[in-house]
């Protein structure tokens, strides 16, 4: 028992263990089930970002923009707030508080805040958050297009993107001129979200077989007012062209359009216009400090040294108004050292160098950039200390754009404007209009170093040198000749000869749409006067103000054509001198005489604006018909007329500004229509211009049939010797018909040559058949005539049996002539007939009828018609 209770007591020990062992897998089981379950439960990733979603887009709705600070208060996903917090961007700025909500909310936005304040930002995130809502997968194709005026603005675009979105699966792509064209083509369909210039997206939209937009959700234009002026119209209108009309559309700029007509193009819907430093004092930053200087044309290098040898530990930008001049000034000041390494970027450079310079100027510290306006607008380079324009931006506009690339985000710079007295009134009370501090600095006379000699000495022993100084020259009169504010710009008040002496050169190159120019306007000023004489006795100028006015042109004239004889050598040799792929200064620094001349034509009745009766409205539209020329040249010369050309003010302007100019712009809409590829032939046909003729030889020198073949005619073109030019229709037309009827008879004449050949081979065939036939019955008659011998009277039995006769003529033929063919087995069929025929006479001629008198008979008809007539013949025997 004791045993018994001992061992039960020991099997209740062991009890726990092994209950403990039940449970724990009992628990195991149960808790496997449970996951199971869970699993089971567990929905699709796709559904629960659905949920999210939808959970986002109800909280679109109660965006308040008072209370947003942080990019977290937007109702975002949290892929991109990831992004925004990895790349430190946690804070919103005023324009992306005000614009994020909108956009979110699917709203057509123009968006206008200061240089600098996160623009780019403001319509990045609901890019990413558009194709979010979407669940955009790559095989959704193109969903938003970003459009930027610049290749380093658009690639710009793209860095930050690709920052932000990283946690996102979609596809971005940069899409700019300079790269192959065949490598973006095999990539683009699997874009998702597309960075671009204008160009080179319109180059895949017309080249890339299977690119198209349809699916397009959003359009971004950044840099918007640029995109929309008469630089890029023909371009944008085409590109609108390829674009549903169903989508969002964002602009932004620190400039903003107000244009109704520029809206109009992009089609919005009752966009929400965010204008964010509308009511502010200024219109620049406020970290911003500005300032600006006098100076005569011949001191501004040595100005530019002076400044860079005071500021060696700066980073500073230097704009200049064409891409020579920033050439030849990149390779002077480079000779001279002035201490700070100096960087050069312009539309002329590979755009590899391109690249290389601007992630240069990103990484230094202290540099110098000469740049055009490529680098005007939206670059963000850190840390830039100081903006120096050399020379005189076209507008105001232009003018916010530069200054803006220093004083970014809360960060401080300054600004230096240089002006030549000329253009100083003008320019600054533009600037006062459009809210910009600028205060007038004097040059330290002291401080100032005067480099003209060794620019001298440098052009003495370089001549590659000295003809960049002369394109640099020539390029900068262009500029401010074709500029469009002719208050500002006056090219008649410009030193020119000094100028020429400053850039080291010992004369001025000649410049002959100046000299015409000026030769035009004293002709004009004699003849306004003597009119106005003639009329009234209020004379607007007196007859000595006449004299000084034509003394100064021709003291001007002389001085130039002084120089211009030296140089007339060097500038033909310069004109033969082919210009570089990028044309950014092509509108500016046409070296060809031709060309010139062309322009000139254009620009015939422009005249300079201090003789009297200055039309603006005509050069006007001189500057647009110049224009025209180059749409179809690619996004670099696009991007060129972005520097010279004197653009519309398309800013700023109030719907009444815009009825008026809406008149002026339709009768310029026909001068600037796109050009067509029928326009441009027609273009070609009236310049009588041949087309080359490949004339193939053989080895031994013996001409090969041209294919496909040349089209004879027997008319005479009369468009060859027509030297009027163009295509008469009616002419053409009638050629043709002509041509046509000659065709047709040359046709029918073949026709009827093969058809009479045709039947001489069918009357040979059958004069030989008669031939054998004869044969064959000279035979037959020997036969008859031994029969005839033996019996005077008939005796039809001795006939032949017809059906033996074949038989035999068959055996024979068959033994005789074993390739006996189907035609001739036919002919066998008639010979046969027409011994039934001839078998018929022979019976009712009896013995007088002699086989070798019997002519073959030649019925004419055809070979079916022969056998018809037989049978009915036989028929009408029996
Ligand atoms: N929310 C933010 N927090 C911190 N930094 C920001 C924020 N938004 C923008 N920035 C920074 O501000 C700088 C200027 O931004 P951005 O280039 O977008 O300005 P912008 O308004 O487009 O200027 P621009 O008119 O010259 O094109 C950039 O360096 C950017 O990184």
């Amino acid at each position: 028992m004791r045993r018994t209770s001992e061992s039960l007591s020991s099997g209740d020990r062991l009890d726990p263990v092994r209950s403990f062992n039940r449970w724990k897998k009992k628990h195991s089981h149960k808790q496997s089930q449970k996951k199971q379950l869970r699993k089971q439960l567990k929905k699709p990733e796709w559904q629960v970002e659905r949920e999210v979603i939808s959970r986002l887009t109800e909280n679109y709705e109660k965006i308040n923009v008072n209370e947003i600070t942080r990019f977290s208060d937007f109702p975002l996903s949290k892929k991109t707030l990831k992004g925004l917090q990895e790349a430190q961007y946690r804070l919103v700025t005023e324009i992306q508080k005000q614009t994020i909500g909108l956009a979110l909310q699917g709203k057509d936005v123009l968006g206008a805040a200061k240089t600098g304040s996160g623009k780019t930002l403001a319509f990045l995130v609901p890019v990413l958050e558009a194709l979010y809502r979407l669940q955009w997968t790559s095989a959704d194709g193109l969903g938003i297009l970003i459009i930027s005026p610049t290749r380093e603005l658009a690639y710009q675009t793209f860095e930050v993107l690709r920052k932000v979105g990283k946690n996102h699966d979609f596809s971005a792509g940069l899409i700019i001129g300079g790269k192959d064209l065949k490598h973006e083509a095999e990539r683009i369909n699997n874009i998702n979200i597309l960075v671009c210039t204008p160009g080179r997206l319109l180059q895949h939209m017309d080249e890339t077989i299977c690119f198209h937009a349809t699916n397009l959700q959003m359009l971004v234009l950044d840099e918007a007012d640029r995109i929309l002026d008469m630089g890029f119209a023909d371009t944008m209108n085409a590109i609108i062209e390829n674009l549903p009309k169903k989508r969002q559309t964002l602009l932004f700029s620190a400039t903003q359009t107000k244009s109704v007509k520029d809206l109009a193009r992009l089609s919005l819907k009752n966009p929400e216009y965010v204008w964010v430093h509308e009511k502010a004092k200024y219109s620049t930053p406020a970290t911003l400090e500005q300032n600006y200087i006098v100076c005569e044309l011949q001191q501004k290098i040595s100005v530019l040294y002076s400044f860079l040898r005071s500021h060696l530990k700066k980073k500073s930008i230097v704009f200049f108004s064409s891409c020579k001049e920033v050439q030849y000034l990149f390779r002077v000041f480079c000779r001279l050292r002035p201490g700070v390494s100096i960087l050069a970027l312009h539309g002329r450079q590979q755009q590899m160098r391109r690249m290389e310079v601007y992630n240069e100027f990103v990484r230094k510290k202290a540099a110098v950039l000469f740049a055009t306006d490529i680098a005007a607008r939206g670059l963000d380079f850190p840390a830039v200390n100081w903006v120096l324009q050399f020379d005189c931006p076209e507008d105001a506009n232009t003018y916010i754009h530069r200054a803006g690339r220093t004083a970014r985000y809360k960060e401080g710079g300054e600004a230096l404007l240089i002006l030549l007295p000329s253009e100083e009134k003008g320019m600054i009370q533009q600037l006062l209009q459009k809210k910009v501090p600028v205060k007038e600095i004097k040059i330290n006379p002291e401080k100032l170093i005067d480099v003209q000699k060794k620019l001298e000495s440098f052009l003495a022993q370089d001549q590659d040198l000295k003809e960049r100084a002369q394109r640099c020259f020539v390029s900068y009169i262009r500029s401010v000749y074709l500029m469009k504010d002719k208050d500002v710009f006056d090219v008649s008040k410009l030193p020119v000869p000094e100028y020429a002496l400053s850039l080291g050169l010992a004369v001025a190159p000649r410049v002959r749409f100046l000299q015409k120019m000026q030769k035009q306007s004293t002709k004009e000023l004699v003849v306004n006067q003597d009119s106005k004489v003639a009329e009234s006795e209020t004379v607007s100028l007196t007859d000595d103000e006449v004299e000084k006015f034509r003394t100064y042109f021709n003291k001007k004239m002389s001085m130039l054509q002084k120089g211009g004889k030296r140089q007339e050598e060097a500038e033909d040799r310069l004109a033969d001198v082919p210009s570089d792929d990028d044309a950014e200064d092509r509108l500016t620094d046409h070296s060809s005489d031709d060309e010139e001349e062309d322009m000139e034509k254009k620009l015939g009745k422009t005249q300079p604006p201090d003789v009297p009766n200055t039309d603006e409205a005509q050069i006007k539209g001189a500057s647009l018909q110049f224009l025209d020329r180059d749409d179809n040249e690619d996004e670099d010369e696009l991007e060129a007329d972005f520097f010279k050309v004197k653009r519309h003010n398309v800013f700023g302007l109030d719907l009444t500004e815009n009825k008026a100019l809406q008149k002026k712009e339709t009768s310029k809409s026909s001068v600037k229509k796109k050009v067509t590829k029928v326009a441009e032939a027609k273009k070609v046909m009236k310049r009588n211009f041949k087309v080359n003729k490949k004339i193939t030889f053989t080895e031994e020198g013996e001409l090969v049939q041209q294919w496909p073949q040349m089209q004879k005619s027997v008319t005479e073109n009369p468009e060859e010797d027509d030297n009027a030019g163009g295509i008469n229709l009616d002419k053409a037309k009638e050629r043709l018909q002509e041509e046509d009827k000659f065709d047709k008879e040359e046709y029918r004449k073949k026709i009827k040559a093969k058809h009479r050949e045709k039947r001489l081979k069918e009357r040979e065939a059958r004069r030989e058949t008669n031939k054998r036939q004869t044969k064959v019955k000279d035979e037959e008659e020997a036969f008859l005539d031994w029969s005839d011998d033996d019996d005077d009277g008939f005796d039809p039995s001795t006939l032949p049996d017809p059906d033996k006769y074949r038989s035999s003529e068959e055996s024979d033929s068959e033994d005789g002539e074993n390739k006996i063919s189907a035609t001739k087995k036919k002919q066998g069929m008639r010979k046969r007939n027409s011994s039934e025929i001839e078998d018929v006479e022979s019976r009712s001629n009896r013995k007088k009828t002699k086989w070798e008198t019997i002519e073959p008979l030649d019925t004419g008809l055809s070979l079916a018609e022969d056998e018809e007539l037989v049978l009915h013949l036989l028929k009408s025997q029996s």
